[in-house]
């Protein structure tokens, strides 16, 4: 049977990406959407965006909802302290299972925790699996429409405290129109909006950036 674009996309980082290097295995992908098949990963200028939001937060607890490929993990994880490891979740086993190739790939598996499962029943897990009080940075770049009951069940979990950054991605294109509505009007987040493209065309798309008030 027919590969699938995710198989395809992993085929190209092996053949195109030096083993352990995450830069290359960055570009690789961006090359391999640029010239051979678009695919759905935060891409190369709202990567830099997340890249300068990581680095500022310098977390030690994060949380990445849609793993999909693995092109965010391995921007995010490359830039985590020592130390410091990132969950990742993913519902679909085939991508999740790319996933972990890419990952291994780039030589970050020591720095991942990819847990298969949809957020919905997973993040209620996220304190006693993971022994996580609260979250410093989570990357929303899942289904659309799961963004909003997701940051809620973030709050009904008390998994974020003052000072938590939760970084959105599409919030224009696919849009997630409740979810900006919620974090812009709510009295409890500081929102900011990155004004950039969606991934490697000249669409309009952009970053949310809220922080938690407590
Ligand atoms: N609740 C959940 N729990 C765990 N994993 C879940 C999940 N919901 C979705 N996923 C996984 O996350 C990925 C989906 C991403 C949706 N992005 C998108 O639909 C998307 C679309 C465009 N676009 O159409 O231009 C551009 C983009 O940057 C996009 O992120 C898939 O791998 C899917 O299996
Ligand atoms: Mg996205």
């Amino acid at each position: 049977t027919r590969s699938t674009r995710p198989q395809r996309m992993l085929k190209a980082v092996q053949k195109n990406a030096t083993k352990g290097n995450p830069k290359s295995v960055i570009s690789a992908i961006d090359y391999f959407c640029k010239h051979s098949e678009w695919a759905m990963n935060v891409g190369d200028e709202k990567g830099s965006i997340l890249d300068s939001v990581v680095t500022e937060v310098n977390p030690s607890t994060v949380l990445e909802l849609g793993t999909y490929c693995g092109y965010s993990t391995v921007r995010i994880a490359r830039l985590l302290s020592p130390g410091t490891k990132l969950i990742t979740l993913e519902f679909n086993p085939a991508n999740a299972a790319v996933a972990k190739q890419i990952i291994a790939y780039a030589g970050l598996q020591d720095k991942v925790i990819l847990v298969e499962g949809s957020s919905g029943d997973l993040i209620p897990q996220m304190k006693e699996r993971f022994g996580i009080t609260t979250f410093d940075f989570i990357f929303l770049d899942h289904w659309k429409d799961r963004y909003l009951p997701d940051i809620k069940l973030f709050e009904e979990c008390g998994l974020l405290r003052k000072g938590s950054v939760l970084l959105a991605d599409n919030v224009i294109c696919p849009g997630t129109p409740e979810y900006l509505e919620y974090v812009r009007k709510s009295p409890r987040y500081e929102s900011k909006y990155f004004p950039a493209h969606l991934e490697y065309t000249k669409v309009e798309d952009g970053l949310e950036k809220s922080v938690f008030l407590g």
